[in-house]
């Protein structure tokens, strides 16, 4: 039995009001039971909105850390990096106060980073409190993409390993992406997601009638370890 619940809005701003909404009420409560709060969030063109209504709650941040679901290989000066664009966007206002654990170090490949990477997110309170996925219009999620190279490895379940390295036609450059085991150790996981060809690649991926195309997004909808709110506008 698949355990996803769909939230659609007819308007993508407020979308974006009430996934912060619900997101901060996570984190007061994160707060409140435990001391602290650990979030992980997307990057690319979809969560700006939702990262700037969220960077307004009124909540304990400096209690909170902040981390990536997945980055891009690029120096936080490249206006693809997810980095930048969390610094920007989320970690402003009341924001600000958070504690940011980037995925990325400055060496020349994910795989010389990588232990540098490790001891970082060693510092990360885990598990999470709550996990906010992307989806690309291949079905990638995090850097899970089609024909990754080390795609079978980063959505095994069973995998102990925390990062990953990914590389794959479709991802621009070189990848760091926490694996699927990681980040289904939350205890809430969101989709966000806009746009209808998006809408349709999930409902595909759901059904499993990718037409011969493997969308990863599918192994998010498919475990059975945490529920998944599925967030869509047109
Ligand atoms: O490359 C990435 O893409 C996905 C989706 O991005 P969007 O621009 O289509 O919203 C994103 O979730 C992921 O974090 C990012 O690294």
């Amino acid at each position: 039995m698949l355990n996803i619940a769909t939230h659609s809005f007819t308007d993508c701003q407020a979308l974006a009001a009430s996934l912060a909404e619900r997101v901060a009420d996570l984190l007061r409560e994160a707060i409140a039971t435990r001391g602290r709060a650990v979030l992980a969030v997307s990057g690319g063109s979809t969560p700006k909105h939702f990262f700037e209504h969220l960077s307004h709650a009124g909540l304990d941040w400096s209690k909170v850390q902040v981390t990536l679901v997945d980055e891009r290989w690029v120096p936080e000066s490249s206006d693809r990096s997810n980095a930048r664009l969390v610094k920007a966007m989320l970690l402003t206002d009341r924001a600000a106060a958070a504690t940011f654990v980037p995925l990325h170090q400055d060496t020349p490949t994910p795989e010389e980073g990588l232990a540098a990477l490790e001891a970082q997110v060693d510092a990360l309170a885990l598990p999470f409190d709550v996990v906010v996925l992307g989806m690309g219009p291949d079905g990638h999620t995090a850097s899970f993409f089609p024909g990754g190279d080390r795609l079978a490895e980063a959505l095994d379940p069973a995998g102990t390993v925390r990062v990953i390295p990914m590389r794959a036609d479709g991802a621009g450059e070189p990848r760091i992406t926490f694996t699927l085991p990681a980040l289904l150790d939350t205890r809430a996981l969101f989709l966000h997601i806009e746009g209808d060809a998006k809408r349709r690649v999930l409902a595909d991926a759901q059904l499993g009638l990718a037409e011969g195309r493997d969308y990863p997004v599918r192994a998010v909808l498919e475990q059975t370890r945490v529920p998944v709110s599925v967030y869509w506008c047109p």
